[in-house]
């Protein structure tokens, strides 16, 4: 078994119980469900944008520990006022030690920025969940879902006022991409081997439909490797391990963005 197919097991049986303890009209009545979402799409367009989508991450299958202890309300905040376009917070909790919690707040600190919940989302349940508890964009991970699927559950997620991100990380991979999808993220970690190759982004760049929005995930450790990415096409650039390894993750952001 692979590690993406001990992840997507694990997340069948958590939303399975979740489902039992939240149910799906109680999550709709939670205020943050009817939200307007902010837009991560218009944010990294935005002229003299930084495209820099900040993650709050303290661990994963990869790099085992990162920050444990670190406070999701003040590295959000930090993240924001460094210039960041957007947040992406893990709420995965048995591979990457996030929480739905740590969504909610930092939703409550930063109101007016696009959050990406990232997560592994199967179930349309997952996207509710997401709404309520202030995500602005999901992801999608091509990887785990058949076609018929992503494009349910990418059509569901616009239904419900969110952006859709989807990730990829080959070109078979894009045959997924559906009109429904707002941004197309190419993941330069393999997460079959962990492996991270920036020349993965630049590659399936060229394939990528000019309509979509294109960020590069993973592995970028350097002001160098975004402008080579912004000359390739990519507008974001997901970042975790590089801020969050650090003692002070914000300034480190705050640094990096200077630099850009
Ligand atoms: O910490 P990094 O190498 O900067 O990577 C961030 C982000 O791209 C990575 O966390 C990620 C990309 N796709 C994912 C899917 C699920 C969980 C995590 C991820």
């Amino acid at each position: 078994m692979t590690i993406l197919d001990k992840i997507i097991k694990a997340k069948k049986e958590e939303v399975a119980h979740q489902k039992t303890v939240v149910d799906l009209e109680m999550l709709k009545e939670i205020p943050g469900f009817n939200r307007e979402c902010n837009s991560l799409k218009a944010n990294l367009l935005k002229g003299g944008s930084s495209g820099i989508i900040a993650e709050f991450k303290q661990k994963s299958p990869s790099k085992g520990d990162i920050n444990l202890s670190a406070k999701v309300e003040e590295i959000t905040k930090a993240y924001v006022e460094a210039g960041a376009a957007g947040l992406s917070v893990l709420t995965e909790s048995k591979f990457f030690g996030g929480s739905q919690s740590n969504l909610v707040k930092a939703r409550e600190t930063n109101p007016d920025i696009p959050i990406l919940r990232k997560d592994f989302m199967i179930d349309s349940y997952q996207l509710v969940e997401a709404k309520a508890y202030g995500a602005d964009v999901i992801l999608l991970i091509a990887a785990c879902l058949e076609k018929k699927q992503a494009e349910m559950l990418a059509k569901e997620a616009k239904n419900l006022g969110l952006e859709v991100l989807m990730e990829i990380h080959n070109a078979e991979e894009l045959e997924k991409v559906n009109d429904f999808v707002d941004i197309v993220g190419v993941n330069n970690r393999n997460l079959k081997t962990f492996e991270v190759d920036v020349e993965t982004s630049v590659k399936l760049a060229k394939l990528i439909p000019e309509h979509f929005v294109k960020i590069s995930e993973s592995g970028l450790a350097g002001p160098k490797e975004i402008h080579y990415l912004r000359e390739n096409g990519f507008s974001g650039f997901l970042i975790g391990e590089t801020f969050m390894k650090t003692e002070n993750p914000g300034k480190t952001c705050m640094k990096f963005i200077k630099k850009l």
